[in-house]
């Protein structure tokens, strides 16, 4: 995708920078065959202190940070981006109180401006998608009321569940609204794996631990109608209902269940884990952690040099999570703050974030 270079910026804030830590060692992960994959690590450095920025971002990122800008200047900013905008009759305000879902004009001139700038923040240098980013304020703002045409009420779903307007537009469409509200529910705390795997249109990805599907039919909906998200599974019953929901939700395209084991550009394991309630007694979790460590070895042959392994469980125990070893990206780019562990991990908890357990590790193959 090509990128926009934007005016460069003083911003006074958290600010993240990448570096490649030069003297970790490159882990061999996973071993069969005579293939071996090495994972390089990052480290996350923080600082606080002003800083000039230059702005480098994806189109779709670039109007929404720009349409913010827009509000908080005055319209000091020009509107490079607004191609979409313009034939459509869109008045800058009424888009952003219609993709708010609330009236902008009822608040507080100053909370409006602090909003602004968080927003824009978050989406220009946390690249959280804009459907996140608005969300984040639905506890202390109004919600938006489910009224006006489909295009509306798809607007403010999208807010209150978290997707994307395109997509609640088609499920809406496919499986009506209650379906799609049911779905949307579902897919919170799948949602956030999902966007770590940060799945796009023309991709090929693996999903290792399948059924029943939840993630399988998220990141295929991703995908736009270009790409493949292979579907496997060791329980054939289980993956056969998947192909089946697939068909009803007409992502049956751009979902198999055939493996014919090339390598994948994404490779989800979403492994079996003791967050399933699934152990009777504390020698099973031995048992279990050895299963975790060899699906982890299959699952890294997968991936395409350059490409990426999400490994995730709904566990929050430590030892089938960050107590493994292997080398991190860090998941800061996919997530917000809240669900970011020190390591770079993705971490959410009953109790802290009222979502179920959850960790995902973001791994990148580097040859
Ligand atoms: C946590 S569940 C996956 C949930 C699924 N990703 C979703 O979002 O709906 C773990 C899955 O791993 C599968 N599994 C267990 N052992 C496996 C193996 N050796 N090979 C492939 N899949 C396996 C189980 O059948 C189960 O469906």
């Amino acid at each position: 995708m090509a990128m926009l270079r934007l005016p460069s910026i003083q911003v006074c804030c958290l600010t993240e920078k990448k570096h490649k830590d030069s003297s970790s060692k490159s882990l061999k992960f996973g071993e069969s065959n005579s293939r071996t994959a090495t994972y390089r690590k990052g480290s996350v450095h923080q600082e606080r202190k002003p800083q000039k920025v230059n702005l480098e971002i994806s189109p779709h990122r670039a109007v929404s940070a720009v349409r913010l800008m827009r509000i908080e200047f005055g319209g000091a900013f020009a509107d490079l981006l607004n191609e979409k905008g313009k034939g459509s009759g869109d008045n800058e305000m009424g888009y952003v109180e219609r993709t708010l879902g609330f009236c902008t004009r009822d608040l507080d001139d100053r909370d409006l401006r602090l909003i602004l700038r968080i927003g824009f923040y978050e989406i220009v240098k946390l690249e959280s998608p804009s459907y996140a980013v608005v969300d984040e304020e639905t506890n202390s703002l109004p919600s938006p009321e489910l009224e006006g045409d489909d295009r509306a009420q798809a607007r403010a779903l999208a807010i209150l569940y978290s997707h994307p307007v395109w997509m609640v537009r088609r499920w809406t469409k496919y499986l009506g609204r209650e379906e799609a509200i049911k779905l949307m529910m579902a897919n919170r705390g799948k949602g956030l794996v999902v966007s770590i795997v940060d799945p796009q249109p023309g991709e090929t990805i693996i999903d290792c631990c399948a059924a029943p599907g939840g993630k399988t039919l998220f990141m295929a909906a991703c995908l736009n109608g270009k790409g493949m998200v292979t579907a496997i599974d060791i329980n054939k019953g289980r993956l056969r209902i998947l192909k089946e929901t697939a068909k009803l939700q007409l992502l049956d395209d751009v979902i198999t269940t055939e493996n014919n084991n090339e390598a994948y550009e994404k490779v989800l394991l979403d492994a079996p884990c003791s967050g399933l309630g699934v152990l009777s007694k504390s020698e099973d979790m031995e048992e279990l952690k050895s299963l975790q460590d060899e699906l982890l070895d299959a699952a890294s042959i997968l991936v395409k040099p350059g490409g990426v392994l999400v490994y995730s469980t709904c566990s929050i125990d430590p030892e089938e999570n960050e107590e493994r070893e292997y080398d991190v990206d860090s998941a800061d780019r996919y997530i917000s703050p809240e669900f970011l562990t020190e390591q770079g991990y993705y971490f959410s908890s009953p109790v802290k974030h009222s979502l179920d357990g959850a960790f995902a590790a973001r791994l990148i193959r580097s040859s």
